[in-house]
């Protein structure tokens, strides 16, 4: 079925923007992280005149990374500070100064722009850094998941609000269109620049982009694929309290609880989801080296569930794993979970 034909998006109103920002009007200090591009110039035009219209409410510090990738990218942080000037923001720009990598340059970029804004947001005393994120950019996030095989939580992409670094990531125009933000700007008068890379197809994301029209005639759109993605959050957040008393549940048969692990007895009447999740917890608590992959530790536990099939009695090891830096080791009494020894070097 068709999705029905909408009207023009509608500029967001003093009143809307009141409720999307309510959540931070405590805050003493919000870093808005503003590129020059248009949801995150719409960003700093609402705040501000939300700002103008409350009591008492946080300072806004608008804060531009300049990546120095493009020509052009100083001249754009410059307009943005000629936005926050007339708004009465304080604005900063922060220049990328480290090495650039040949390859994976998005998400070192990304990795660079996040530790710079949590630097300038600690240097102001704030605790809150927002992101202009809409309901566009998590329905391009959940494709992207998608196409990658990804689990629940993967599926739950972006929520409203994340720590990340010690910081609260923020996000409230997470539900809202971006054709809304581009009219706010319109009817406000403001240019943006886009950027180029947004349209480059050497790029997984503006390739699932451009897919989007195609896919919203048969109903997949923004507004579907981001009602899947909240959904799923809330199926997440049910089954980690189920993970939390699970482990409870196990710590409290286990006799060795001060060591990490499971009893096998007790780990095997546990339904798969609820494993694959305890063992991905205490990886990621024991190993150190990042987060475990999901498909990885779906490995692991099915290789655990053979060995153990095959398991007779005593402490004899059934199977020895490494995954993410955990030492995995299962006998027919315990599954233990330690550091994994350094690897050895090979040359
Ligand atoms: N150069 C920048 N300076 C400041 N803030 C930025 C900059 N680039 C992006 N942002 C912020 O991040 C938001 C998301 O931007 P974009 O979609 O380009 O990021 P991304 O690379 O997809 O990474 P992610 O979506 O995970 O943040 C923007 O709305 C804006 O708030």
């Amino acid at each position: 079925m068709k999705p029905p034909k909408t009207g023009p998006a509608l500029p967001i109103s003093a009143t809307e923007a009141k409720t999307l920002f309510a959540d931070w009007k405590a805050a003493r200090v919000l870093v808005l992280a503003v590129s020059g591009g248009p949801d995150s110039m719409a960003l700093m035009w609402l705040a501000a005149r939300w700002r103008r219209a409350v009591t008492g409410g946080p300072d806004l510090i608008a804060v531009t990374i300049d990546h120095g990738l493009r020509r052009g990218s100083a001249r754009e942080a410059r307009h943005v500070k000629l936005l926050a000037t007339s708004l009465g923001v304080t604005h900063r720009i922060v220049r990328w100064s480290g090495a650039k990598p040949e390859s994976g340059l998005p998400a070192a970029a990304r990795d660079a722009r996040y530790r710079l804004l949590a630097r300038t947001a600690r240097a102001h005393g704030a605790l809150h850094i927002l992101t202009a994120h809409t309901c566009d950019d998590q329905a391009e996030t959940v494709l992207m998941r998608l196409s990658r095989g990804s689990g629940i939580a993967g599926l739950s992409a972006m929520a409203r609000e994340t720590m990340r670094d010690g910081f609260i990531l923020a996000r409230p125009f997470l539900n809202v269109p971006k054709s809304r933000l581009i009219a706010t700007l319109k009817k406000a008068k403001i240019d943006y620049v886009e950027d180029p890379t947004n349209r480059d197809l050497n790029f997984t994301r503006p390739r699932l982009r451009a897919l989007m029209p195609a896919l919203a005639e048969e109903g997949c759109d923004a507004h579907n694929l981001t009602r899947l993605a909240s959904r799923l959050a809330r199926a997440n957040t049910a089954l980690e309290l189920l993970v939390d008393g699970a482990e409870r549940y196990l710590a409290l048969q286990d006799d060795d609880a001060q060591h990490p692990g499971f009893r096998t007895e007790a780990f095997a009447v546990l339904s798969e989801e609820i494993k694959v999740r305890l063992l991905l917890r205490v990886i990621d608590r024991i190993g150190c080296e990042g987060r475990a992959e999901l498909g990885k530790v779906e490995a692991l536990l099915l290789a655990l569930e053979s060995a153990a099939n095959h398991a007779g009695f005593g402490r004899r090891v059934l199977l020895r794993r490494t995954l993410a830096g955990a030492l995995v080791t299962l006998t027919s009494e315990r599954i233990s979970v330690e550091p994994a020894p350094p690897r050895r070097r090979t040359n």
